[in-house]
């Protein structure tokens, strides 16, 4: 199959091309840098601590047959490009610009702009929301013939709608309403606590959300996680296929790794702690363009 056909029908399908974040630069300019989250109140990564975790993740990836893009730099007034995950989105053949909520990431998405025009897919192939419609690609799951989409800090109703509009002939669009900071719960997108992985597989932060959509309770043999672990973005792993799973090497992420690997699923644990201090793991600093 083409490397530059856009395809991705599900979570867990073989990871073949796929865009990651941009280690270089990170806050080459502190007078322009957003707190745009609460993790980020804590504190932001020393940039020194990116590099070796990012080149390990890159290595391990192309270790196992993947394509990897880097974004190139958009200028210092973007100051973090290290989770593309919610830029944009690739949904079966096509690719959803994302609308940000933040300013500060409201032009990243030039940065990947170089690989998006190499690509191919059903015509059009690219979609780009209009004002007002806010969605990012975290918030965003296709998987066994679902678009799973989180309504959350950065995710609106209009958002959901205009996934339903443009995809809801070919794939069943779920809304699943995440709870919010006033309700006591940090979950910045869906992928921060809902993420299938393996073959039926998916793991589940429960208390984050107001409802547990049916669809997610039919599908899946869920491994619930806790919410010191979904603090740490346990649930934010990337699948290599539906056979493996990039993890994070992190003492409140081993016991949700050894559940997935009594579930027979292959876990490669990384160090990585740098880009989860920003709001992203695995799957935040990943943006797939091919899966099959
Ligand atoms: N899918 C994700 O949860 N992405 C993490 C985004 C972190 C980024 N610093 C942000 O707050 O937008």
């Amino acid at each position: 199959m083409s490397q530059n056909t856009l395809r991705q029908f599900n979570e867990t399908d073989r990871l073949k091309k796929v865009i990651i974040g941009r280690w270089e630069d990170y806050c080459s300019d502190q007078s322009y840098v957003e707190i745009v989250n609460e993790e980020q109140k804590k504190g932001l990564p020393d940039a020194k601590t990116l590099i070796p975790e990012f080149q390990t993740f890159k290595q391990t990836l192309e270790e196992h047959g993947v394509e990897v893009l880097i974004p190139q730099y958009v200028g210092k007034f973007v100051y973090d490009q290290l989770t593309p995950r919610d830029i944009g989105i690739t949904i079966g053949k096509k690719f959803v610009v994302c609308n940000m909520v933040k300013k500060s990431r409201r032009y990243e998405v030039t940065g990947i702009f170089p690989f998006i025009n190499t690509m191919h897919g059903d015509e059009p192939s690219i979609l780009v929301p209009d004002h007002g419609i806010l969605l990012e690609g975290g918030d965003i799951i296709v998987d066994k013939g679902h678009i799973f989409v989180g309504i959350s800090q950065r995710t609106n109703e209009a958002g959901f709608d205009f996934l339903k509009q443009h995809f809801g002939r070919d794939f069943n669009v779920v809304p699943v309403y995440c709870r919010s900071l006033n309700d006591g719960e940090n979950v910045l997108h869906l992928d921060c606590a809902f993420n299938p992985v393996g073959e039926n597989h998916a793991l589940i932060y429960v208390d984050g959300f107001r409802e547990m959509p049916k669809e997610i309770k039919d599908h899946y043999h869920l491994i619930e996680i806790s919410s010191e672990e979904q603090a740490e973005l346990a649930t934010n792993v990337i699948s290599l296929d539906n056979t493996t799973v990039i993890s994070r090497d992190h003492e409140m992420c081993s016991r949700v790794n050894q559940k997935m690997r009594d579930a027979g699923i292959e876990v490669i644990e990384l160090p990585f702690n740098g880009a989860p201090a920003t709001g992203g793991s695995f799957r935040c600093c990943t943006l797939p363009l091919v899966r099959e």
